[in-house]
């Protein structure tokens, strides 16, 4: 049996499942996302140039990725530290931090924000979406990327002997690009060596997240400890997210906080409210997947802070969780999404 096996890994090494707490399971900390700028609307050029003032942030909010500036979270590191401080103080205990191979992981930077806040921190093994996977990545056999997963894990990843977690966020679009399939099979080679959780960053399409199942699957891939993230912005009709809900993965809502109208890498997206979010989980309830729930707010952009205005690390813990409460949800529910549920997920077999 590995040293792995009943434990959870963080930054700091290994602990208890029992200590986590409650737990966000996709955040980050620290990240670049600049393979994703999306140019702001003709004639917001200048707002895009200088987002950061009061009269701008309801644009920054509906444009969060057309500017440049908002797209280098690594640069609000203090920032995150209080953020962090203000999760504790709101009941947090945990988060999962999901920043891969190509959105500039940074592993020291988040050991000593775990060290400086006591929040339990777990990093992310393995790559973000194909655009990101540079020439050498795409060139490397299911064999080499298995290898690198698997050290990442076991022994340290970017040069430290600071270890990931968890495998993920694995990044792929739609349709799958080839590296994204490679990727994906090592993924799955590495969590049948590992017994690890595996968490997916899938397309903006609704058959996306069953596709990558698939994958995953077909090369002996452990479908219950899966989780498929983004799901908010992924499946709209109900049928079509219970169908989903039977292949087994665990149903991740992690876009709370963020509500935009026009969504620019899917303009048939409509990203819901929170309260539509939360009335999704009361049906994912209601139809027995309520072991199956998990939630985060991503926070990948400087809008999505408190500094900045934004809704923090903490909203879904001071507002969302009373919501939950006043549409039917019971406290022993909202206990399974927010501690049982990440514990076992994170949990090595
Ligand atoms: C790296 C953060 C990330 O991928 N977030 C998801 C953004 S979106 O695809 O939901 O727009």
């Amino acid at each position: 049996m590995s040293e792995l096996s009943g434990k959870v890994q963080t930054v700091l090494g290994l602990v208890d499942p029992d200590q986590l707490g409650r737990t966000m399971t996709h955040e980050h900390l620290t990240m670049t996302f600049a393979c994703c700028y999306f140019p702001p609307p003709q004639g917001d050029e200048a707002v895009a140039e200088n987002p950061f003032q009061m009269q701008h942030m309801h644009w920054l909010r509906q444009n969060p990725y057309s500017c440049h500036e908002n797209l280098l979270l690594q640069q609000e590191v203090p920032a995150v530290r209080d953020e962090l401080l203000a999760y504790r103080k709101a009941g947090g205990g945990t988060i999962v931090e999901n920043t891969t191979t190509g959105i500039d992981r940074d592993l020291p930077t988040l050991k000593q924000l775990s060290k400086d806040t006591g929040v339990h921190v777990i990093a992310g093994a393995g790559y973000y979406v194909d655009c990101t996977h540079t020439e050498a990545t795409k060139r490397m056999s299911v064999e080499k990327l298995t290898d690198i997963i698997v050290s990442e894990v076991l022994h340290g990843a970017d040069g430290t002997d600071i270890r990931c977690g968890v495998i993920g966020e694995i990044g792929t679009g739609w349709p799958i690009t080839e590296s994204e399939r490679k990727v994906l099979r090592a993924t799955a080679h590495a969590q049948t060596q590992l017994g690890c959780p595996v968490i997916i960053h899938p397309g903006r399409n609704p058959t996306a997240p069953a596709e990558v199942l698939r994958i995953l699957q077909e090369a002996g891939g452990d479908i219950s400890k899966t989780v498929m993230s983004h799901l908010d912005r992924t499946i709209f009709d109900d049928g079509e997210l219970l169908e989903f809900a039977k292949l087994g993965s665990y149903l991740e809502y992690d876009l709370f906080g963020t509500e935009m109208l026009d969504y620019p890498y899917n303009l048939e997206v409509d990203m819901p409210s929170d309260s539509q979010r939360v009335k999704t989980l009361a049906l994912l309830v209601k139809e027995g997947y309520g072991d199956k729930v998990l939630v985060a707010h991503d926070i990948h952009t400087k809008n999505r802070l408190t500094k900045y205005g934004g809704h923090g690390y903490s909203h879904i813990l001071k507002n969302i969780v009373p919501k939950m409460l006043m549409r039917g949800i019971s406290q022993h529910q909202v206990d399974k999404i927010l501690i049982d549920n990440p514990k076992h997920w994170l949990t090595f077999k």
